[in-house]
């Protein structure tokens, strides 16, 4: 895929001129803004207004920010024709994909009413765009593109025309030939009249030869199966989170219980051109811009509609119909050239309509502070303009906590907010107002979305389980859901609807928790680090391989040896939980970006995978116990110093201890247990290992390992990295404790380096090393191995191994857990795999 931020203009708006200006703030100011507690900030907000006002570069910025004439696609009609012009020089080279992107650009700069020639230059440019998918082979686009030409041109014959082609190669012939029929009526021309009548003729008998039944082309998207759910649950008052949602009465595995729509919602700043505004969805080709702005694109005329513009994109010039032409015919075209959504359709806000003056803060602003402004507006024009804007505000009704927040965390807010005052002052409402109340109040709505805000992901390709983080949301009720480190519910999406299932059996009463991922991945090599401070995801590489032994400048250099310099911003997704991510890292993580210290049960409770994520073996050769390391060690005794602080929820008990007891005896067992507890000492039998000369060794291995990741992913393998990889691996394998989650990932790479080389004999047994150690760590029904097993089975597959099956049908059960009848649907590659490893099979 194409990396979103290679994209221009975003990848030069990611930071905006605002944020440097927090560097501007002198000391006093930001001394009082750091102390400032949510009822200091009607001073502190009066203070930065009181700046800010008075700075060039901040007036500057606003002016930059709110004027059309600068914004990123003012509409020309010179622009549009120049675009067209190169689209269609590029369309007779045979060059589609660049004519395609050049008509699609000229679509989001062409005035609505332009003319050129006595035509509309928007109806003009979706003919066009609809004659190059059509020779691309995109038919179902080809068709939307001339019902979005004839929606405003209903005479535009071409349009017919072009649209009976693409029907009839559809085979969708009753359509075809019902538009060629109107094309013939509508033609001028004599001779082009007898032309089309005979493609009509040859039309008609190829309907006749075959009767179909193809539906019109849809531009209605359903968001899925609608799945009833019965299951009712309740907001209750927790003793140390808040408030937080519970089960009334039991729920069994894998029930829906929850759905709901957004309140607001807002798409992230990398995928502005790659997906829907409105729905998330990836753009398809014939994707639609903003009529009025240009700026937000959509997958449909729906969605823009309902994301609503100023002009809604119903453009439609009415037609008199023809009295000579049939019933059939009369219906056909008022059914094609009438738009086809109307705005009393729609129950919702329009949250682009205040956005909408072909001015660009919406593009270039922090997504929190665009989503701000739509949550303050939706709010506004709920109660009506004349409400009091501070008091609005108040009622959103959402925790947050603004008190925890970083200094350069509470500067950003009070600097947007003020920023954010003025843009809506120039587009949305002049008389929008500005004091120390009003900034007080959108600080208070910045730190709420930061506390609340779920991010909406989207899986990268049909053929991947792989998902990113494309938009962010406010949910009135799904943000009452906790968050724990071991959730027993699941939330995802399908369109902008929030999903969420219990993905264990949760007793009446028990509170209902998910994870708060998806974080947003980057990608340095192609380790996973979490998209914290600099120093945050340095912390989490270091702490899978290290713990937090090592020094931050130690850290780098160990990042930035041997091959992690292949630094990209490839966002994958992470959730945070026990097995995947070390207590420090969860804690610190929840910390640095929700402001709340975790106290759930997989943070307050000795658990299996926190003890052996990252652990060492025991030197004694038959002794299976656990070595810790410094980190490991410290939270251990942590905890057993401190039980958890949760005691009277009523939580589910797993039952761990047995895994437990192999790793670490009876330590747990005894009282002032904490003692035993020490870096470098087996916790089964007190053996001593030097951790000093084992960091040596492991360290001695990570640029073998890393190479053969680089060339794995690079798809370039060369002969002796897999064997110096088999090398690390024993040596992980004598010094690492046998469930360290470094020998799953490295057995992993390996398997898909044999896969790569076809030996797959030896993938399989690779693999299934990795998911043995994964099943340790996540638990056996968890989503994480549900996506290893589908890694397994394309090996199964590829050896032509029936076995295939058992392996998607243990894999299937699992995605149903989490995904319930969508499963299918987000996960389409699954299905594929089934079909092949069924024929296999038979
Ligand atoms: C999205 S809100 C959840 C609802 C919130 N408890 C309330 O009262 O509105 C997130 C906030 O809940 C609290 N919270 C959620 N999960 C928590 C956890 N595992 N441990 C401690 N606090 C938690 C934190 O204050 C966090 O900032």
């Amino acid at each position: 895929m194409e990396k979103a931020f290679d994209k221009l203009p975003y990848k030069v708006a990611h930071k905006t001129s605002l944020d440097m200006l927090m560097f501007m703030v002198p000391p006093a100011l930001q001394g009082q803004i750091k102390d400032s507690t949510e009822d200091d900030l009607v001073s502190t907000g009066s203070a930065m207004l009181a700046f800010l006002r008075r700075l060039p570069e901040f007036k500057h910025s606003i002016k930059n920010f709110t004027d059309p004439e600068r914004a990123f696609y003012t509409k020309n009609k010179k622009s549009a024709l120049d675009l067209k012009k190169s689209g269609n020089d590029c369309f007779s080279r045979g060059a589609y994909p660049k004519a395609l992107s050049l008509y699609s650009q000229a679509l989001r700069v062409a005035p609505s009413s332009a003319e050129d020639g006595g035509k509309n230059v928007v109806a003009m440019l979706y003919l066009n765009r609809a004659v190059v998918l059509y020779n691309m082979g995109l038919l179902v686009e080809c068709v939307r593109d001339c019902n979005r030409a004839l929606a405003i041109s209903p005479t535009y014959v071409k349009a017919w025309y072009r649209r009976a082609k693409a029907n009839a190669s559809l085979e969708n012939y009753g359509d075809a030939v019902r538009d060629m029929h109107v094309a013939m009526i509508m033609e001028q021309s004599l001779d082009e009249k007898r032309k089309i009548e005979n493609e009509l003729k040859s039309l008609s008998q190829q309907q006749k030869d075959t009767r179909s039944s193809l539906d019109r082309p849809d531009e209605n998207k359903s968001s899925g199966t609608d799945e009833a759910h019965q299951i009712q649950i309740e907001c209750v008052s927790t003793p140390n989170k808040g408030k937080g949602m519970a089960a009334v009465s039991e729920i069994p595995k894998a029930s829906l219980i929850h759905t709901e729509e957004p309140y607001a919602a807002i798409i992230l700043k990398e995928y502005r051109e790659t997906h829907c505004h409105f729905c998330f969805n990836e753009l398809p080709a014939d994707m639609v811009p903003c009529s009025y702005c240009g700026g937000p694109l959509y997958c449909s005329q729906q969605c823009q509609i309902q994301a609503g513009g100023q002009a809604t994109g119903i453009n439609s010039n009415s037609y008199a119909i023809d009295e000579t032409l049939s019933d059939e015919l009369k219906k056909h075209i008022a059914d094609i050239t009438v738009a086809n959504a109307s705005a009393s359709d729609i129950h919702h806000f329009f949250e682009h309509r205040h956005e909408c003056h072909g001015v660009h803060w919406p593009a270039v602003f922090p997504p929190d502070v665009v989503l701000a402004a739509r949550i303050l507006v939706k709010s506004t024009e709920k109660k009506g303009h004349h409400s009091n804007v501070s008091k609005i505000i108040g009622t959103v009704g959402l925790s947050h906590n603004y008190e925890e927040l970083s200094l350069e965390r509470k500067l950003e807010f009070h600097i947007y907010s003020v920023a954010m005052i003025y843009c809506l002052q120039n587009s949305y409402w002049s008389e929008f107002p500005n004091n120390g109340e009003i900034v007080a109040k959108f600080v208070t709505l910045l730190s709420m979305i930061s506390t609340n805000s779920m991010a909406i992901v989207r899986i990268t390709s049909p053929d991947s389980v792989e998902q990113v983080k494309v938009g962010q949301a406010i949910y009135s009720a799904g943000s009452l859901f906790n968050h724990s480190c071991q959730p027993n519910i699941h939330a995802y999406f399908l369109s902008r609807t929030l999903y969420v299932r219990s993905t264990e059996f949760v007793a009446a009463g028990c509170p209902l928790e998910m994870s708060y991922g998806p974080q947003v991945i980057l990608t340095l090599g192609n380790l996973p680090v979490s998209r914290i401070e600099y120093k945050g995801f340095l912390t989490r590489v270091v702490f899978q391989v290290f713990e937090e032994d090592l020094s931050l400048d130690r850290a780098v250099e160990f990042c930035f040896k041997g091959l992690y310099e292949d630094f990209s911003l490839d966002g994958a997704v992470e959730d945070i939980f026990v097995g995947e991510w070390l207590w420090v890292s969860r804690i610190e993580f929840l910390k640095d970006k929700y402001a709340f210290v975790c106290r759930c049960r997989g943070c307050a409770e000795i658990n299996l995978p926190d003890l052996v994520l990252s652990a060492f073996r025991c030197v004694k050769p038959n002794c299976f116990g656990v070595v810790l390391a410094k980190g490991t060690a410290f939270y251990t005794k942590h905890i057993i110093e401190n039980p958890p602080m949760f005691s009277s929820e009523p939580h589910m008990q797993v039952d761990k201890d047995e895994e437990i007891h192999k790793v670490a005896g009876h330590v747990f067992e005894l009282t002032g247990c904490s003692d035993q507890v020490k870096p470098g000492s087996c916790l089964r039998c007190g053996s001593g290992r030097d951790l000093d000369a084992s960091y040596a060794t492991i360290e001695e291995t990570g640029p073998w390992s890393k190479r053969l990741e680089h060339e794995v992913f690079h798809e370039e393998l060369e002969t002796d990295t897999l064997s110096d990889a088999l090398r690390a691996l024993d040596v992980l394998r004598s010094t690492l404790h046998p469930y360290n989650k470094a020998i799953a990932q490295l057995e992993d790479t390996i398997a898909h380096a044999f896969s790569m080389l076809g030996e797959f004999d030896l993938a399989l047994e690779h693999c299934k090393a990795s998911i043995e150690i994964l099943e340790k760590l996540y638990g056996p029904d968890h989503i994480a191995i549900g996506h290893e097993l589908l890694k397994l089975a394309s090996i199964q597959l590829a050896m032509g191994d029936p076995s295939a099956v058992e392996i998607l049908d243990r894999a299937e059960a699992i995605f149903s857990l989490y995904y319930g009848c969508h499963a299918n649907t987000i996960f389409p590659h699954l299905q594929c795999q089934k079909i092949q490893a069924r024929e296999l099979a038979q």
